[in-house]
Parts: structure tokens; sequence; C-alpha cells
């Protein structure tokens, strides 16, 4: 049991409306979502092309929602100005994106955000081992990134079982395919952050899915992590 570490939810709004954007950020805080996991995707480090700082922006007045930018996209520190600016409360980039993770998240700290380290499947943990005691949290993607509605890779759940030998006190994210079974397996391997989309969106009743997944999440936690 690690009671110094938070079970957080954080819907990925990827799922929701993006014609009503603001509107789906605060039925998620009302909820009862920790973060508002917001895709960043710019068509060239992932097929699929989102949103980027400027609707973080328009987005900053009318939520005071946690907004946690899982950001997609090549050449990552270029954007983490404009993200600051934005409101942006936590930027997460990809290891594979960048051979200077130490200056990336050097330049968010320095902004007063707080920093998220980023792996894809195919990429070892090994590569993003030597950040982590730098970063705030870890996001261990559990599908490729690009799209939601795929599925949940468990053979992805050794990364966070190392990750979580190594760094008790670590926000482990874990992202993709994630429902409230998946959570229970990955906070058994010690994942905390839970970040969903298709899972609580595309339900009659997300606030459930969300107390779902935060009840399967805390469950494995303390139970067998
Ligand atoms: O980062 C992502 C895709 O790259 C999404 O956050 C993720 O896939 C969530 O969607 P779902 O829960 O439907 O899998």
């Amino acid at each position: 049991m690690r009671p110094s570490l938070k079970i957080k939810i954080a819907p990925s709004l990827l799922s929701g409306d993006f014609a009503y954007l603001a509107r789906d950020c605060e039925r998620m805080v009302d909820y009862g979502a920790d973060y508002l996991h917001m895709d960043v995707m710019d068509g060239h480090f992932v097929p699929n092309l989102t949103i980027g700082a400027p609707v973080i922006k328009s987005l900053r007045p009318h939520t005071k929602g946690f907004l946690d930018c899982h950001l997609m996209v090549s050449s990552p520190e270029k954007w983490i100005d404009d993200f600051a600016k934005a409101g942006a409360d936590q930027v997460g980039f990809h290891i594979e994106a960048t051979n200077d993770a130490g200056s990336i998240i050097d330049k968010i700290h320095k902004l007063n955000m707080r920093a998220c380290i980023t792996l894809k499947p195919k990429t070892p943990v090994d590569d993003i081992l030597p950040f982590l005691s730098k970063v705030d949290q870890v996001l261990v993607m559990t599908v490729e990134p690009g799209f939601g509605g795929q599925k949940f890779m468990p053979e992805m759940l050794e990364k966070v079982r190392t990750i979580r030998k190594q760094f008790p006190e670590l926000d482990i994210q874990v992202d993709g395919g994630i429902g409230p079974t998946e959570a229970r397996l990955a906070s058994s391997a010690g994942a905390n952050v839970f970040v969903a989309g298709s899972a609580i969106f595309n339900t009659p009743d997300p606030k459930k899915a969300i107390e779902e997944i935060r009840r399967m999440g805390t469950e494995g936690f303390m139970t067998d992590c």
C-alpha cells in the first residue's frame, strides 16, 4: 500500500465532442475527474491531427480542471512556451521525439508546469529510466498513440512494474484501452493514474464509469501493488 500516492482518473477529451469541449471538460470535473487529458497530435509524430495550444488557451477560462496535455508531436521543445502561456498544468512529451529530454523537463519546470515523459509501446523502458528522477509523472502508452478506441496491450504492464520497483513515489499514468478491468490490471502492476476515453464517453453514464475505474484502480493498487 502506498498512501502517499493518489489514484487519479484522467478522462481523454479525444473521445468528447470537440464542438462542446468546455462543456465536456466541466462535466468531467463535476463527475470527479482529477485530470482533463488533452491529446495533442500533429499528424507527423502520429498519424492523426487534433488540437494545439490555441485550443487550450480558449478552454482555460472555462474550466478549473487540471489540464494534462499529452504532446504527440515532433520537436516538442518548440511548443512548451505556448502551452505554458495557454494555461496547461502538465505537459507530457515523447522520448522518441527528442534527443534532449533533460532540457525539455527543465524548461517545463521553469515554466511552473508539471513534467511528464512518455514512451510508445515499442520503446524499451530503459530509454526513459535515466529521466524519471526529474519528472513528476511517467506515461506508459498501452496502445500505439494516435487514436482512441484501441485494444489495451497487457504486455506493457511489465514496463509499469519495472518503473514502480525503482520509483515508489512517482505518478505512473497508463493510456490506451483503459476501462475498469484494465485499471485493475494496471494498478496491480503499479499504475496510479488512468487515462480513459471510450470507456468514459461512450457509455450512458460517464460518472459511473469514472467511479468504477477509480474503484477498480484503487482495489488493485491497495491489494496487489
Ligand atoms: O492518447 C490517446 C491516443 O493516442 C488517447 O488518450 C487514448 O487512446 C484514450 O482513448 P481510449 O481510452 O479510447 O483508448
